[in-house]
């Protein structure tokens, strides 16, 4: 039986950084953000549609989506931002469900679905454990400043738009704190993998 765990948190949390660490522990992980870029490419459906309702401003020279463009519109209008995600969302859930799949046919015992939205989304069915890795609101907001080069304004509208990580936090099976050392949340997650397999195997 393959458990599939539900890795979440609000942006900037560290979700990324506790992906590259299921790397290392050999399991693999399905990362909705790198999904919803493919899915934008030219010749998709997912970029027509986007072209269609956004018009033709929000490409580059080379028509190519200009990310920026489309961040600052869809950060600043939540009405705009549920049309990007009628778009995005359905083609991110399709190919996301087949990687899992084919994960599962192969009887690996591990799989992570990294989703940033997996509870604004309410994609919480497609998981067997959910996993919100917690930061306090002024360490996010450090660290997406820091990261992205946003000034406050552009951060706060960004962590606004999802939420908050304090209510995520309720409603996850399990939280890894990951306001400390990398170091520290690694040890954490090593420590929740081993009970929850513990769990798996024990059923
Ligand atoms: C608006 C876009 C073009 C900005 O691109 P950019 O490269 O700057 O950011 P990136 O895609 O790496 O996302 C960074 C983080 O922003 C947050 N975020 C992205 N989209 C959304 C959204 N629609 N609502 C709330 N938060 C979001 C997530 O925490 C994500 O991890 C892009 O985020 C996008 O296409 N979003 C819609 C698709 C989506 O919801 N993706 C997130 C999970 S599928
Ligand atoms: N424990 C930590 N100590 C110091 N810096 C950290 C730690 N965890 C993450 N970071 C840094 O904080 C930033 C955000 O982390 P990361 O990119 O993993 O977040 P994310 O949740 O994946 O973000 P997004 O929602 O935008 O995809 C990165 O620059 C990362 O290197």
């Amino acid at each position: 039986m393959t458990l599939i765990i539900g890795l979440t948190g609000s942006i900037a949390s560290g979700k990324s950084t506790v992906s590259l660490m299921f790397h290392d522990l050999n399991v693999p992980v399905i990362d909705a953000d790198k999904i919803s870029r493919e899915v934008v490419n030219p010749h998709e459906d997912a970029y027509n549609k986007i072209v269609d309702t956004f018009g033709n401003s929000i490409l580059q020279d080379d028509k190519t989506i200009d990310r920026a463009k489309l961040g600052e519109i869809i950060f600043n209008d939540h009405v705009m931002r549920e049309k990007l995600n009628n778009i995005v969302h359905p083609a991110v859930r399709e190919r996301m469900l087949a990687k899992r799949d084919a994960f599962v046919k192969a009887g690996v015992p591990t799989v992570v679905l990294d989703i940033p939205l997996l509870f604004e989304s309410n994609l919480t069915h497609l998981v067997d454990k959910t996993l919100v890795i917690s930061v306090t609101e002024s360490v996010q907001l450090t660290r997406l400043m820091t990261r992205n080069g946003y000034n406050e304004q552009e951060a706060r509208q960004r962590i606004q738009s999802q939420i908050p990580i304090t209510e995520k936090v309720k409603m996850a099976d399990a939280v890894i704190d990951n306001n400390g050392t990398k170091q520290e949340t690694y040890e954490q997650l090593e420590q929740l993998l081993q009970q929850w397999r513990d769990l798996t195997t024990e059923n």
